[in-house]
């Protein structure tokens, strides 16, 4: 089977004409990022991408640490700035500027420790530690947007894995789209498996001959331990090595991936498990419409070299200015792997022939000699 492409939907994606292109160049899947938008807009969106003839996947957000609302959507740090990361409901006046968390994260955070925000693009370093809230001092300028991730690579994060927003998606949105799969963020061991399992049984029990497919995303350190990732893989559906958040928070921080990813691979090619490799295969594309040739080379290796099931594309779908060409590149790659297969094997073909041929040949003439 060769690879076929998921697409996140969002603003730049979800309308038929769009989500037509997408069914027609390789897309099989829309993913529906459950930490953005509102019910409302995913109703919407999965009923459109289900009329195009594409398979939903509910990604549940997990215990994934966001910072909250900003005020005016943007706030802008500069290098050395200090900055104040609060609780959002715990908010005292101070004449700093203050970027708002989803939760309290002070416990998670010692002195000097390093937190990553919005994938990594900026960094700060904790200066003070108080009840509710953190200082820190910017490592780096740039704007900083409301809900983006917060990574704490050094800190052991102890949120509890269903969240009650989660909770709300498979209690609300899952009955209703019905997706084919349902994929889970922050995965540590297997009863995390199982707990979500029973989620969303307790969510369908009046709903017959319906159960959704379950996506693991790998994107903890603890998931990827021996004892974790071996009954991960057995107890789910479908891996997603997730490699926006596993570039985070496993250390040393953003260099492991690919050796992580090489990894997991392998092990689901072992335990005979489809799987997804996610995120930033074509980011630049969010706002470029050509990929940069390292772009080309991750997708050839996800492709050719890893095999992978499927590809995934997220802000370059969702939010990019793109999303048609960044289908395109993926299904023009997959394509012409296609032809250069059948080439390649026409040739070992001819070649084994010709290899029999001359065998024969020489055979015949060792006869005629004997004779
Ligand atoms: N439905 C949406 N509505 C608005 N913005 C969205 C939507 N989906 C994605 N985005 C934007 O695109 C960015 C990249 O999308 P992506 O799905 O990778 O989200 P993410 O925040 O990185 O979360 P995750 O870690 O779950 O992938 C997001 O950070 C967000 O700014
Ligand atoms: C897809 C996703 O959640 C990640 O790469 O972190």
């Amino acid at each position: 089977m060769s690879t076929k492409i998921i697409t996140t939907l969002g603003p730049a994606s979800g309308n038929p004409e769009v989500l037509k292109y997408f069914k027609e160049h390789s897309v099989e899947i829309a993913r529906l990022n459950g930490s953005h938008g509102i019910i409302e807009e995913h109703l919407r969106i999965a009923k459109l991408a289900t009329n195009a003839g594409l398979d939903l996947m509910l990604d549940l957000p997990g215990p994934k640490i966001r910072l909250g609302e900003i005020h005016d959507k943007l706030l802008a740090v500069k290098t050395g700035e200090k900055v104040i990361i609060e609780k959002e409901q715990e908010h005292k006046e101070n004449n700093l500027k203050t970027l708002p968390c989803q939760f309290s994260i002070e416990k998670y955070t010692k002195i000097n420790d390093i937190v990553y925000i919005d994938d990594g693009k900026l960094q700060f370093r904790v200066i003070k530690i108080e009840k509710n809230r953190i200082q820190v001092e910017a490592l780096n300028s740039g704007p900083v947007k409301s809900h983006k991730g917060v990574n704490l690579p050094y800190g052991t994060i102890d949120i509890d894995f269903l969240t009650e927003n989660d909770h709300r998606l498979i209690e609300k949105l899952l009955p209703i789209i019905k997706p084919k799969y349902v994929a889970t963020s922050f995965v540590k061991t297997i009863d995390d498996i199982y707990r979500l399992k029973t989620a969303i049984q307790n969510s369908l029990h009046n709903i017959k001959n319906y159960y959704p497919k379950i996506i693991a995303k790998i994107e903890m350190a603890e998931a990827i331990e021996p004892v974790n990732i071996t009954s991960i893989i057995n107890e789910c559906d479908m891996i997603m090595i997730a490699r926006g958040d596993l570039a985070l928070e496993t250390t040393p921080v953003h260099i492991r991936v690919p050796f992580i990813q090489n990894d997991l691979v392998q092990r689901c090619q072992i335990q005979n498990k489809p799987f997804i490799i996610a995120t930033q295969i074509l980011e630049s594309m969010i706002t470029c419409p050509v990929p940069t040739r390292a772009e080309v080379s991750d997708l050839y290796r996800a492709v050719v070299l890893d095999k992978a099931n499927y590809i995934m594309l997220s802000g370059e779908a969702a939010v990019g200015q793109y999303p048609k060409e960044c289908v395109t590149i993926m299904h023009d790659l997959i394509q012409y792997n296609k032809i250069q297969t059948v080439h390649t094997n026409k040739k070992l073909k001819t070649k084994t022939i010709e290899k029999k041929i001359t065998t024969k040949r020489n055979l015949s003439k060792i006869k005629r000699k004997r004779i």
